[in-house]
Parts: structure tokens; sequence; C-alpha cells
């Protein structure tokens, strides 16, 4: 059984002001692994309190000095790798070959990048006469979701310690288990008492009195668009920094020439990759009118091969949804789709045969759909690929850019030339053209309502830096 009954606060595992825990949830079995301890705003005060005592000593590290720390960090993950891919498919139900080739080697990247990127990080310019310094902002609240947490949590603190900054954690209450293993990582690299803070708990009870404390200068938010929301407004009295990363929707254009057959297999299995919850999920496909039928075939036999079940087998693709509330949205989601006239092409409404137990979906392909439908415009969160013809290029950029997000966006065609220039129409923060992967140094972030963060190697850093101008320096 997992044990996050304590809260990490100045260097100490620590009982909570509290007292009151949870059960942690394997969505396979719907059984405990654990618990978890939903801390308080008194736990915050303290948490917030050490974060600032540390931050002068802090703050006035050398460069060498941090880089060092994250070689120390780093290699404390590499040894923890299994502990955290085991953790993370037993809280959140990703299965375990997804856990250790992805979910859990991505906390360890994002560590090495930020170490790679704050070594060419300039602190300091010239400008005219004056001279420029980039400080660390301060005491930081991170708040993370659970979909892939410990890639969260990573992209959050790797940047913050770069910087020189202390900060408090509240990692999801759904899946605490891995960051409660990176606090220990933390710990064991030597992080200084109060640098890095972990405090679990909810978002009402932890979340809210951190975002609106007086002595936190920057919030780094990821989930989604609604908490995000909350997150600023609770910020806002108190004039600190706020980064989101929040929803999308995105558009995934298949072209004319492109390779059709590779295109779809590619954009079906990347929406199924993790049961359909990641941000960036390309989950409305749109396709040239003239090779749509072909198009949904393909679509609908990749939907079909994928192996739904048991996330602890080496063979399965897709594991369950995340939890009970999960499932019954995506249900929902499901059922509006059907009930507007979306045509179901692969999957449905329930649970694939033989998998009585656990939040398992069906991987789901709609055909028909237009981009007005419900299941067209909310994030579903959930194994559900949209499929939408177009006729005209215009009509592409069009209907991708036709959405309150704009996190990322997908492109496929027979020419680099043509789909780059699709890519500049975009309105996302993000476009892979013809399949090209995620870049650990490339900004991670959205447009509108995605959010206002960049995450990721330098410009990761940066977020958590204020810029001073001293002039007649
Ligand atoms: N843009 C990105 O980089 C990115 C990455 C991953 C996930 N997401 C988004 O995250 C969402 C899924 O994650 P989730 O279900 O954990 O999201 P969520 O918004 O429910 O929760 C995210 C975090 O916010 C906390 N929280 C909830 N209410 C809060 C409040 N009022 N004040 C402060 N904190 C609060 C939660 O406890 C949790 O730690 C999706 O919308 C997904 O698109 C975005």
């Amino acid at each position: 059984m997992y044990d996050c009954s304590r809260h990490f606060i100045n260097g100490q595992w620590v009982e909570s002001d509290s007292g009151e825990t949870h059960d942690i949830i394997n969505p396979a079995t719907t059984e405990s692994v654990g618990r978890v301890v939903f801390g308080t705003a008194e736990d915050v005060n303290r948490a917030v309190g050490a974060a600032r005592a540390a931050f002068p000593a802090f703050a006035a590290w050398t460069v060498e000095q941090r880089i060092e720390l994250l070689e120390r960090i780093v290699e404390g993950l590499k040894a923890r790798h299994d502990d955290i891919a085991r953790a993370i498919s037993e809280e959140m139900g990703a299965p375990i070959r997804l856990a250790r080739t992805a979910q859990a080697g991505s906390g360890l990247q994002h560590f090495g990048a930020a170490l790679e990127a704050l070594k060419n990080l300039e602190f300091h310019e010239k400008v005219g006469d004056s001279m420029i310094y980039r400080e660390p902002i301060g005491v930081c609240g991170l708040i993370t979701p659970w979909n892939w947490p410990i890639n969260q949590t990573a992209v959050k603190v790797a940047p913050a310690l770069a910087a020189g900054c202390t900060m408090i954690l509240k990692p999801s209450e759904i899946a605490p288990v891995d960051a409660t293993i990176l606090a220990e990582v933390l710990d064991a690299a030597g992080v200084p008492p109060g640098v890095f803070n972990l405090v679990h708990g909810d978002g009402p009870g932890v979340g809210a009195p951190l975002s609106a404390h007086p002595d936190v200068d920057m919030m780094s938010f990821t989930g989604s668009t609604r908490a995000g929301v909350l997150v600023a407004k609770a910020a806002a009295d108190t004039v600190k920094r706020v980064a989101q990363e929040l929803g999308g929707k995105s558009a995934n254009i298949i072209l004319e020439d492109a390779p059709l057959e590779e295109a779809v297999t590619d954009g079906v299995r990347a929406v199924m990759m993790n049961t359909g919850q990641s941000c960036n999920a390309p989950t409305r496909m749109l396709l040239p009118a003239s090779r749509y039928e072909e198009a949904v075939r393909i679509a609908a036999a990749v939907a079909d091969q994928t192996v739904v079940g048991d996330p602890a087998d080496e063979k399965t693709h897709m594991g369950p949804l995340v939890s009970e509330a999960q499932f019954d949205k995506v249900q929902g989601l499901i059922e509006a789709g059907i009930e507007e006239g979306a045509r179901v092409v692969a999957g449905g409404p329930g649970r694939p045969d033989g998998l009585e137990r656990g939040y398992y979906a069906r991987p789901t392909v709609f055909a028909d759909v237009n981009n007005d439908m419900t299941i067209a415009r909310e994030e579903i969160f959930g194994p559900v690929l949209v499929l939408i013809p177009y006729e005209t290029v215009d009509e592409a950029v069009r209907i991708a850019n036709d959405t309150v997000y704009g996190l990322s966006g997908y492109v496929w065609g027979g020419s680099r030339e043509a789909a780059l220039d699709v890519a500049r129409r975009l309105r996302t923060g993000m476009v892979h053209i013809n399949g090209a992967s995620l870049d650990s140094q490339a900004p991670f972030g959205g447009y509108k309502q995605s959010g206002n963060g960049r995450e990721w190697g330098g410009h990761g850093i940066e977020e958590f830096l204020e810029t001073k101008s001293v002039m007649g320096a």
C-alpha cells in the first residue's frame, strides 16, 4: 500500500493539520492502493513560510551549484525509474509498458532538458548603458493534474529549481504517489530544507489557499480550464504571476496529398494512447472530403485493433479511464454524439467486452461530425476521436481554429512546405508536421483558453525569472 499520509515541509515528512485521509484508487480494479492526506490552509501556511525563509539563500546559489544539484536529481530519478512507473500505472491506470517507456521517463527527460538549458542560459545582458538582470521570481506554487503526473511535476519543479526559486508543489490528489517519490529523490539529492515542499490535498482545500497566499510570488498551474480560471481569480488580489497550462481540443489536418494510411493510423493511436487523457491529443481529425470514406475505414480498423485491458499486462495498449467521474463524463459525451447525429464507426457507449470491473471505455471513432457538435467542441479527455470532412484547405484551417482552445495542432501533407504553410495559420502554441514528436527543448504551451504559460527547456526556466533593469551599471 502506498503511503502519502504526510507532507514534505522544510526538509521533513510531517503530519497534516487535518489528519483527513482518502483512498488512492487503482482505476483498473477500483480498489484502494494507498492513502493520501488532504491538507489545509494551515499546512499551506507552514509550507509557504518554509519556502519564503529558504529563498534568499537558495536564490544566491551559483549557476554551477544549481547544475550540480540537477545532475544529482537526474541520477536519483534514474535509480527510481521502475518505482515511478509502477506507481503511475497503479494510481492512474496507464499500461505498464506506457508507464515505463513514456510516463516515468518523462520526469527524467525534463530534468535533463532543464539541466542542458541552464548551461546555456544568460542571466544578464547589457542594453545601451544599462544592465538587465534576470532573477528568480521567488516562492512558487505549483499545481498539477493526474494524467501525465511525473511529467507535469517535473516540467515545473525542474525549471523552478534551475531558476533559483523555492516552491510548494500540490500534486493531483488522484495520483499523488509519484510526486511523493519525487520528493524523496529531491531530498536525497540534497535540495536544501524549504526549497522544495510538497503539500497533498484537493483544489479547494490546498490549491485555493496556495493561489491566494500573499507570500507566494507566482502560481504555475496545469489542469482544466475551469480550475485554471479559479486559480487566476484567487491569485489576482495579490498580483502574482500566473502561468496556465490548460485543456485542448486539437485538430489534426490531413491534406489531400498526405500518406493517408500512415497519417490516420498515427492520429488514431495518438488519441487512444493514455486512454485519450492527454491535453494535446489530436481529437479532431480533419479529412479532405474526397478521401473521407477511405479514412473512416482506416480509422475504425485501427481503433478496433486497440488492445484494451489490464494495465499490468505488457500487451495492453489502453488501460482504464482514471476515475468513475471521468468514466461517467466520457459515457455522457459518447451518448451526446449519438443523439446529435454522429455515426459511430468504432466503439461506442459502455464497456469493452469482458471488462466488467474497472473504469474501462471503448476506443470510439465518430464519423459524420460537424464542428458544432458537442463532441467536436468539448474536451472529452477519453478515447474518442471525431472525423470531420472539409472541402478546401481554407475551410480546414477555419474549422481547426474554430475552438476556444489553442494548445496543439497536427498537419500531414505530401510536401513539407504546404504543411508548414498550414501550420503557420493555426492559432495554437504547438504544431506537429507529419508525425514529428515533441521536442523537450521546444516550448510547450497553448494559445487562447489553453493557457498562457510556456514550459520545457530554456523557455520553461524563463517563466520563473523576473527582469531587473539597472541603469548606470
Ligand atoms: N496544457 C497542459 O500542459 C496540460 C497538461 C496536462 C493536462 N492538462 C489538462 O488537465 C485537465 C485534466 O486534469 P485534472 O482532471 O487533474 O484537472 P483539474 O483542473 O480537475 O485538476 C488539476 C489540479 O488542480 C487542482 N484544483 C482543482 N480545483 C482547484 C482550485 N479551485 N484551485 C486550485 N487548484 C485546484 C486539482 O486538485 C489538481 O491538482 C485536462 O483539462 C487537461 O487538458 C493540461
